[in-house]
């Protein structure tokens, strides 16, 4: 160790000693005060105050802070050393300055976006542009409360380049356990402005595969509800992901941030419970069964029934059923409740279509008919005898029944059935010219769906739509924010949907065009979603740089999407070398099946049980996933088969569908036949392969047999062939 490094330490461990011993101090006064219990209601905010502050210094103390940055702001002569945590430390005394710095405060994005130099550096604060300098800049590992590292990344003047990388690297070489975890003592400059980005826009994010993206789009989160704490609540804010387990994946990061209560869903879930028509929807599996069953099957074309059904056009043919049903809304009837008594056509079409008219059409014809039911009442006052108008009564609630009948119910799924011809439009009002344009194979298949009373996730944004337009939201609570990751499976149908429910479009919008396999219902350019915004309401952000996996994986990746993938962006790594892909042919033979079992016990056996906690065996199918589990089973009891309908992920050994891979990440991954029986050359392919292989942080083995697709046969520069010598 120089002196510096040792005089430095020193320091830290000084300040560190202080610092415990403050949040001990603190802690211990919190909890001489005795809990109350009581019922006066100024006390119960008191105590939940102190019951919060409690939690934080409890959870601050093992790490209280992870950074130094000494800033020398403009127009004051000192430099403050600024220490930066994960909960702020409030000084002991009010006023005085804050002992730990929360990551989300204005201040501390200068932590994240320094990258070196001796410029003058600013940062915006609610009073305004704050500028300065940065005289050092230090990251300080504390486990456990114990200091384990120092690394100066920057010291004003010093002659020595900066090691910038080091601690990025040091945490990024650790294996993964089941769950996603926080990076806030790593954020990089590029996620922080995302992270940091205004709350009242539609953020698109392309991002690279293991470019933090969903990691970033939780740390979003928990910025917005720091920094916009009087406008926005956690449980009003939502995020979309594609599948319970990959939630489950996900959920560890809020609560690390000390973040609770925002509703994590699939979107098939709560559109489902909102339209409340969950109990006739089709199992979503057999989507996937239908798309992904049947190795090396077709790319889905615009004629799929998901990308139709999420489609501009489609979005116009229902507009244009919607407003046929609402135009012709009001019965062409005069109301009559008794003999000689009547409420004109006219009328009634005067307060439909005028004085209502800024309401929903369902929301008008609730209006007319309760405003004809008050006409009922007042105009039976003054029937005499009594008998008398008792029986106008008794027609008139007949009657009033049998003209609300009259009126359509403006029920998105019955609208939805008459367009694709399951029931009569007994009125002839829909413009069926308009839907000459819904394919074939569409209508034909959602019609037998729609008879046979079942639905599929692919209705459900159409269904939704239809909802809004002829039934309104009100009364149905807006989202302060809304994030929906894996975006590039979503489509333009779904984000306009979402908008409605969302204010001021305050939406994180995160996907990778390369990993689109579900191109049968995704958008194919982020085209499809920023044209949905005007253009001040929306911003795009890439990320190329690609933190999961190491050099030799990304590098074989980036080849699989040069060969494979038109347009597609390639990742960047981070310089983190590790052992190279390696590709293994188990051959062509007639005992296939048996070789394939084999190779795949023979991997894992090499690389289970070492040093990695997560390994994976991903499969093309579903069916071969559970053949594969049953074959192997017997060796390797602690082998977990995965399937579309799990909510927990378990990490360790699994066998799994490449779809389903998705958004995790494994310390070793295993494909488990990348041969042409699996894949051919088509984008769909490569886009799958691509997915497969950057699920790996640090081994990735390619088992094939026989000959791959023409986008493998490139990968020399980052791959051996064979299995390694023992
Ligand atoms: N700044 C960072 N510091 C440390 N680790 C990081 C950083 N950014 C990302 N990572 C790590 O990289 C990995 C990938 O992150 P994440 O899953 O959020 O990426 P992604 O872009 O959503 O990936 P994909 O699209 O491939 O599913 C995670 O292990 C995450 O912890």
């Amino acid at each position: 160790m120089s002196e510096n490094v040792q005089s430095a330490y020193r320091e830290e461990q000084n300040k560190l000693s202080s610092v415990l011993e403050e949040i001990g101090t603190q802690l211990g006064r919190l909890r001489a005060i005795p809990v109350y219990t009581g019922h006066d209601f100024t006390e119960q905010v008191l105590e939940a105050g102190r019951e919060e502050r409690r939690q934080r210094l409890a959870k601050s103390e093992p790490e209280p802070y992870f950074g130094r940055m000494d800033f020398e702001e403009e127009g004051k002569s000192s430099i403050a050393p600024l220490y930066i945590g994960k909960t702020g430390l409030d000084g002991r005394d009010p006023g005085s300055l804050p002992i730990v710095i929360d990551w989300r405060a204005p201040v501390a994005s200068l932590f994240y976006s320094f990258t070196g130099g001796e410029d003058r550096v600013e940062y915006e604060a609610p009073e305004g542009i704050i500028g300065g300098e940065v005289h050092l800049k230090r990251n300080i590992m504390v486990r456990k409360s114990e200091l384990e590292r120092v690394v100066d990344t920057y010291t004003r003047g010093a002659e020595e380049p900066a090691v910038s990388d080091e601690f990025l690297l040091y945490r990024l070489g650790e294996n993964k356990d089941n769950r996603l975890r926080d990076i806030v003592s790593t954020i990089q400059a590029e996620q922080d402005k995302i992270i940091r980005a205004e709350k009242n826009k539609a953020l698109i994010i392309q991002g690279v595969a293991g470019s933090g993206k969903t990691t970033v789009a939780l740390h979003r989160l928990a910025f917005l509800l720091y920094q916009y704490q009087e406008q926005v609540s956690a449980e009003k804010m939502i995020i979309f992901a594609p599948n319970g387990m990959f939630l489950d994946y996900i959920s560890g990061v809020l609560p690390e941030l000390g973040v609770g209560d925002i509703q994590q869903r699939t979107f098939t879930d709560w559109a489902a419970k909102l339209l409340d028509v969950e109990s006739m929807l089709a199992n979503p599996a057999e989507t996937l069964d239908f798309w992904f069953g049947e190795a090396g099957g077709a790319a889905p074309g615009d004629d799929a029934p998901g990308r139709f059904k999420g489609s501009d056009l489609f979005r116009s043919m229902l507009d244009a059923a919607a407003s046929a049903l609402e135009v012709s809304g009001a019965p062409e009837l005069e109301f009559s409740p008794w003999d000689g008594k009547v409420m004109p056509y006219e009328t009634i079409l005067h307060w439909y279509a005028e004085e209502y008219k800024h309401y929903s059409a369902g929301g008008r014809k609730e209006r007319v008919l309760a405003r004809i039911h008050r006409w009922i009442e007042m105009e039976l006052k003054p029937v005499k005898p009594e008998s008398l108008r008792k029986e106008y009564k008794k027609k008139a609630t007949l009657r009033e029944k049998a003209y609300a009948k009259k009126w359509p119910d403006f029920s998105p799924l019955t609208l939805y059935k008459q367009i694709f011809g399951a029931v009569k439009d007994a009125r002839g009002i829909l413009p069926q010219n308009e839907f000459a344009a819904i394919p074939a194979s569409v209508l034909k298949s959602t019609r037998k769906d729609l008879k046979e009373g079942r639905i599929r996730e692919e209705d459900l944004p159409a269904l939704l739509y239809l909802h809004q337009l002829l039934n309104g939201i009100e009364g149905i609570e807006r989202f302060d924010h809304i994030v929906i990751d894996e975006a590039q499976d979503f489509s333009p149908l779904q984000v306009s949907v979402l908008d409605r429910f969302v204010r001021g479009h305050s939406f994180t919008i995160l996907g990778d065009l390369s990993q689109g396999i579900h191109a049968y219902k995704g958008v194919h350019a982020w085209e499809e979603m920023s044209d949905l915004f005007d253009a001040e309401e929306t911003s795009y952000h890439a990320l190329t740089r690609s933190y999961r996996s190491t050099m030799e994986i990304i590098g074989f990746a980036n080849v699989i999407l040069s060969g494979g993938v038109s347009n597609a962006i390639e990742a960047v790594p981070v310089f983190r070398s590790g052992n190279r892909v390696r590709m293994i042919d188990f051959g062509t033979d007639a005992e296939r099946e048996a070789a394939d079992v084999q190779a795949a016990a023979k991997a894992i056996t090499a690389l289970w049980g070492r040093e990695h906690k997560t390994v994976s065996l991903l499969t093309r199918t579903q069916e071969q996933a559970s053949a594969l589990h049953a074959a192997l089973q017997p060796e390797f009891p602690e082998l977990n088969l995965i399937d579309g309908s799990m909510t927990q992920y378990e990490g360790g050994l699994s066998v799994l569908p490449l779809h389903l891979s998705k958004g995790l990440e494994f310390d070793a991954v295993i494909i488990a036949d990348a041969g042409r029986r699996n894949y051919g050359d088509s984008e769909w392919d490569a886009k799958m392969l691509y997915v497969g292989c950057t699920r790996a942080l640090h081994e990735l083995w390619v088992l094939h047999g026989g000959e791959t697709p023409s986008f493998l046969q490139n990968v020399t520069d980052w791959s051996d062939a064979g299995w390694p010598e023992t």
